[in-house]
């Protein structure tokens, strides 16, 4: 049996959490009406599910323990766990874990709902955004960045397809399964933590080059994938394809990549102070708890990064 952070991944263990500041009742499956199928990972399925009390909707995660103990994928559960209960309810750029509970077979994180989707289908409904919606999101992103690695985490998964349109439109960055809680010696490149660490993390078209070399990953692996994603949204395609893994991998290293005929000049220019081989020469890289120099390139002139106002209409109506 395994008993950690109050999951206990054995069947019939009742885990003692405490329930959230609200004092909800300790929920259970039959608590909630499933529905049709969000998305479906290696180790979890993602249900659109209604609270049969309150009749709200939820998007909740189901885990099979049973598959999560034969894959060693306790420790990855937990830590997204733990992730998500640092991120709470403090911003609005990432989604919510309201609660978790179990039964015998599986894990469940009632987690918040993201009603328009994501990105990546966005992108491919009507090839790229326009400008001031890339802008508009990508200021969006480097603002839940910004609260993100002022807490010590790193994302290491961030793609158009992790970035979901709430109801209102704002951006709900979202599967921190792949998340890192940085410690001092994560900081201080300590060679055990390189060789312990010999699992790719991330999706290989965003992966940043230093993962690929070394396994390291630090804040400055999201400023990368922050790079390709703004590439991605302005053109509709990705900086970096190719037809196989280690064909993608090869061009990352290689920084083997180019903009397509017409791409924005400023977002280009913005593109490639991120697409940069050393993670210390990123734009945004020695910047201290707010991205200044993000903040202040050219591609957000004009931007009130106190008030990004609403965002702006995703079709011409
Ligand atoms: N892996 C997850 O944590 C997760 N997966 N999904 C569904 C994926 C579908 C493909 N793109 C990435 C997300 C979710 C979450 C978090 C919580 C979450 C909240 N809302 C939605 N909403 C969706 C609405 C329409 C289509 C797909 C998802 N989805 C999720």
């Amino acid at each position: 049996c395994l008993e950690v952070h109050g999951f206990s991944l054995c069947p019939s263990v009742n885990f003692n959490m405490t329930p959230p500041a609200e004092e909800v009742r300790k929920r259970t499956p039959s608590d909630y009406i499933f529905g049709k199928v969000l998305g479906e990972g290696s180790f979890s399925t993602v249900y659109l599910a209604k609270d049969i009390h309150t009749n709200k909707e939820y998007a909740i995660k189901v885990l099979e323990k049973a598959h999560i103990i034969r894959e060693k994928k306790t420790e990855n559960v937990m830590r997204e766990k733990e992730v998500l209960r640092i991120l709470g309810n403090s911003s609005p750029y990432f989604v919510r874990l309201y609660w978790t509970f179990q039964d015998p077979e599986r894990l469940y994180f009632v987690l918040s709902y993201a009603k328009n989707g994501d990105v990546l289908s966005q992108l491919e409904k009507q090839q790229c955004l326009s400008i001031e919606c890339a802008r508009y999101y990508t200021s969006e992103l480097i603002l839940g960045l910004e609260f993100l690695h002022d807490r010590g985490i790193v994302h290491r998964d961030l793609k158009p397809e992790n970035l979901l349109f709430q109801e209102n439109w704002h951006l709900l960055i979202t599967d921190l399964g792949s998340a890192k809680i940085m410690t001092d010696c994560d900081n201080e490149n300590d060679d055990f933590d390189k060789r312990r660490r010999n699992s790719f993390v991330g999706t290989a078209q965003f992966v940043s080059p230093e993962m690929l070399t070394d396994t390291s990953s630090s804040y400055e692996s999201d400023l990368w994938a922050l790079g390709c994603i703004i590439y991605q949204i302005v053109s509709g395609v990705m900086p970096f394809r190719g037809g196989s893994e280690y064909l993608v991998f090869q061009k990352i290293l290689k920084l083997l990549y180019d903009f397509p005929e017409g791409f924005d000049r400023v977002a280009k220019d913005l593109v490639e102070k991120l697409l940069v081989i050393d993670p210390r020469q990123r734009l945004g890289a020695n910047d201290e708890k707010r991205y200044t120099s993000l903040r202040d390139h050219a591609f957000f002139n004009g931007q009130n990064w106190d008030d990004l106002g609403p965002p702006p209409a995703m079709f011409d109506t």
